[in-house]
């Protein structure tokens, strides 16, 4: 099928091409020049995989287990803030996606879904991110919330103490 998607890349061409720049700018863009989007990249590229031939590999498994939950191989859904921004159904069809593939869900802070939504639409691992509130107690209830829904673990970011300056974002305003 010639139009069949075989890489990220082209999930990501598919996206410019069906939402609002505004949106894709929003996900796609990064701070200031993007030096660091450029270089989450260009690291990635570093890693070179050491080929072991002539093993056995009939029995592979890219499993692991984070914080005793096991999950189908080292990769999780990051959060990130408003996904109805690129489709209707925003953080409970990532988090169905999250089920499907067998692996954790975290669901941001600043989601387009409540917590208690993404945890009646699919039963993935949920962790639940947690920025440092000056407000302690919307950060409390936001814990307690999350805890009650069943979510497993905080994931604090801690390094954002304020918004970053997304040039792409000031100019579509
Ligand atoms: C559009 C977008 C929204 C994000 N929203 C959040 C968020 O709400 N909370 C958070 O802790 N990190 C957020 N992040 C940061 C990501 O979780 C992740 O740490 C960052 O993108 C670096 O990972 P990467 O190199 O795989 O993109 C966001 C990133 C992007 C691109």
């Amino acid at each position: 099928m010639a139009d069949e998607i075989v890489n990220v890349n082209e999930f990501q061409e598919l996206a410019r091409q069906a939402l609002p720049k505004m949106y894709y700018d929003f996900f796609a863009g990064g701070a200031e020049d993007e030096h660091t989007l450029k270089k989450n990249v260009q690291e990635f590229q570093r890693i070179i995989l050491l080929p072991r031939v002539l093993v056995d590999v009939s029995n592979i498994a890219l499993s692991t287990n984070i914080l005793g939950y096991t999950i189908s191989s080292p990769i999780m859904i990051a959060p990130t803030s408003m996904h109805k921004l690129a489709h209707p159904q925003g953080e409970l069809a990532t988090a169905r996606a999250a089920a499907a593939c067998n692996t954790v869900m975290i669901l941001s802070f600043t989601a387009s879904c409540s917590v208690e939504e993404v945890a009646a639409s699919c039963d993935a691992v949920r962790f639940f991110q947690l920025y440092v509130c000056k407000r302690r107690d919307i950060a409390v209830n936001l814990v307690q919330r999350a805890e009650k829904s069943g979510y497993k673990a905080i994931v604090l970011t801690a390094d954002r103490p304020r918004r970053g300056r997304k040039e792409t974002d000031i100019k579509n305003k």
